[in-house]
């Protein structure tokens, strides 16, 4: 008779195990050998992966240029325990994200999305129904054909960013924060903000700052890898990081709520301009249901985090390039004075007749792009490109950089000496402007930035603005020396270039508050 004591039970369970074990391995190796192979990639090790292979992992779209040498145009690797999938190219990055959109519009999963409320934003939402809702919502006040609407906000907020440098010029930074914040606060829930104190604005960066202080790579890739952390409770002394996400998760809800419902009672007295908010809101014509509801607040407190920081960046980009590029300022205010004159600023009317100043936008959106490796996407099902295997769930990141820079090795006709700033790149010889619009910046296929058309806008009055009334220059040291500007930038998802020394110096006559008040049309309440 057998023994059916506890050392039978345990020896089958092994047994079991180790079969399924073998059975599993198998099907694996089977799988493996059947498929066609992974694309080419640096050496990867247990726990680290690859990223040994990156000399600088905090700016890793470098490592990826010098992979490219060796891999070419597709390139898998392993950063740490994520098998992510390069790629190098314009071409393969339009067959990729926009001729099969179908597989590649997903975004990776994170297990820290969701305590930093980042699941209820669009750009990390998995690609299905609700991500498709947040869009149209996005889509609608923000389609090309609607951003006309809202040039005079734009005028507005540029205007009053004019002012602030007039005022503080040291302060060029927190100017263009403010440019932003009082278009987008505008066009989401028709509220100017009136200083950079605002409540609603505090209450946003406050979140933003907190989501992404406490979500660096390094930190990220610690709680992938140990899940129970995020189990800690909030007391518990090493539990700063659990803390940090209660506290921005309650500013998240509760700032989108408040500035919701005030939204919803100046609609009911007819007291609001056209906006995300109002717009979505009387689509519904007071059929908008609970999820619907969810998603406008969610999408309109996320507008705000989409824009700012890429908005911002780029100016700082510009500036940057006007600082070190005084002939293309020069030129630039050369044209605006011809077309515009001195007795008023640019407006929107105005930038078919200034190619240069487009240019120049296209130009700085090139040189350094806020999202060197754009924001990764993941694909819903494997695929097979060029005879590789692309697996399903694997996260894929478009080298938006080596896209650019790049292009001189494979295209020299594209963008020759790509680390220069020329904005005449983008001019044909008779100065009209090339079709190359820069879209790149943007993304690609399903899930390309659905704010572009005002990103545009912004963009544009904001830099004209600023060379119609200010210019730019190296900063004087005590011996009215130049001071060199080396140009160094941010690591991260976003980059920008970090504070430089410079000298703002208005170009108008009188250049007084009062001339300024004159130029803009502005009251003094709205400086
Ligand atoms: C200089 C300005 C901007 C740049 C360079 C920029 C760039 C980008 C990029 C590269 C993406 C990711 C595309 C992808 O996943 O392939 C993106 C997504 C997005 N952008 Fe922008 N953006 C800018 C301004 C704005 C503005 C003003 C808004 C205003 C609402 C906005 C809203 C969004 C949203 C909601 C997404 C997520 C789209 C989705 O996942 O479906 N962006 N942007």
């Amino acid at each position: 008779m057998i023994d059916a004591g506890p050392v039978f039970y345990l020896a089958t369970l092994a047994f079991l195990l180790t079969v399924s074990g073998l059975l599993s391995w198998c099907r694996k190796f089977w799988d493996r050998r059947s498929r066609p192979p992974l694309p080419p990639g640096p050496p990867s090790f247990p726990i680290v992966g690859s990223v040994l292979s990156l000399d600088d992992p905090t700016r890793p779209w470098l490592g990826f240029n010098v992979w490219k040498y060796t891999y070419g145009d597709i390139i898998y690797a392993r950063l740490l325990s994520k098998p992510i999938v390069v790629v190098n190219s314009e071409e393969v990055a339009h067959d990729l994200f926009d001729l099969r959109s179908a597989i590649y519009s997903d975004k990776p999963r994170s297990i820290m999305h969701e305590p930093f409320s980042l699941d209820c934003t669009i750009g990390v939402m998995p690609y299905g129904d609700r991500w498709r809702l947040h869009r149209r919502i996005f889509h609608q006040p923000f389609r090309r054909a609607a951003v006309p609407i809202y040039y005079p906000v734009l005028l507005r907020s540029a205007h009053r960013m004019l002012s602030g440098f007039l005022q503080d010029p040291a302060e060029y930074s927190s100017h263009f924060q403010m440019f932003p914040s009082s278009f987008i606060l505008s066009t989401v829930y028709d509220y100017e903000p009136k200083t950079k104190d605002d409540h609603l604005v505090h209450g946003i960066l406050r979140y933003v700052e907190l989501a992404s202080a406490n979500l660096g790579l390094g930190a990220v890739m610690v709680m992938e890898t140990f899940p129970l952390l995020l189990r800690l409770p909030t007391w518990f002394p090493l539990a700063t990081f659990k803390r940090a996400a209660v506290n921005s998760s309650q500013t998240f809800h509760s700032v989108k709520d408040v500035a919701f419902q005030d939204v919803k009672e100046r609609m009911s007295t007819g007291r609001v301009a056209p906006c995300l908010v109002a717009d979505n809101l009387n689509r519904m014509s007071g059929f908008a249901d609970d999820i619907f509801t969810e998603a406008v607040k969610e999408a309109a407190f996320v507008a705000f985090g989409a824009a700012s920081e890429t908005t911002v960046g780029t100016l700082l980009v510009f500036l940057l390039a006007m600082v070190l590029h005084p002939e293309v300022q020069a030129k630039a205010q050369a044209d605006i004075d011809r077309v515009v004159g001195k007795d008023r600023l640019p407006d929107f009317d105005d930038r078919p007749a200034l190619p240069y100043v487009e240019a120049i936008m296209r130009e700085t959106l090139r040189w350094h792009p806020v999202f060197p490796l754009g924001v990764p996407h993941a694909t819903t099902t494997s695929d097979i490109y060029k005879g590789y295997f692309i697996p399903e769930g694997v996260t894929v990141i478009a080298n938006i950089w080596q896209a650019h820079t790049t292009a001189m090795t494979h295209n020299e006709k594209k963008y020759p000496s790509p680390d220069e700033f020329k904005p005449e790149r983008f001019l044909h010889e008779d100065g009209s402007l090339t079709s190359d619009s820069m879209s790149l910046a943007f993304g690609w296929g399903r899930r390309a930035c659905v704010g572009r058309h005002i990103a545009d806008a912004a963009l544009w009055i904001a830099i004209a603005s600023f060379l119609a009334t200010f210019s730019v220059h190296k900063a004087l040291d005590e011996h009215g020396e130049e001071i060199p500007v080396i140009p160094k930038f941010s690591p991260g998802l976003t980059s920008h270039p970090e504070t430089f020394p410079c000298r703002i110096v208005p170009r108008f006559q009188d250049a007084s508050l009062e001339k300024l008040m004159q130029l803009t049309g502005l009251v003094a309440e709205q400086l």
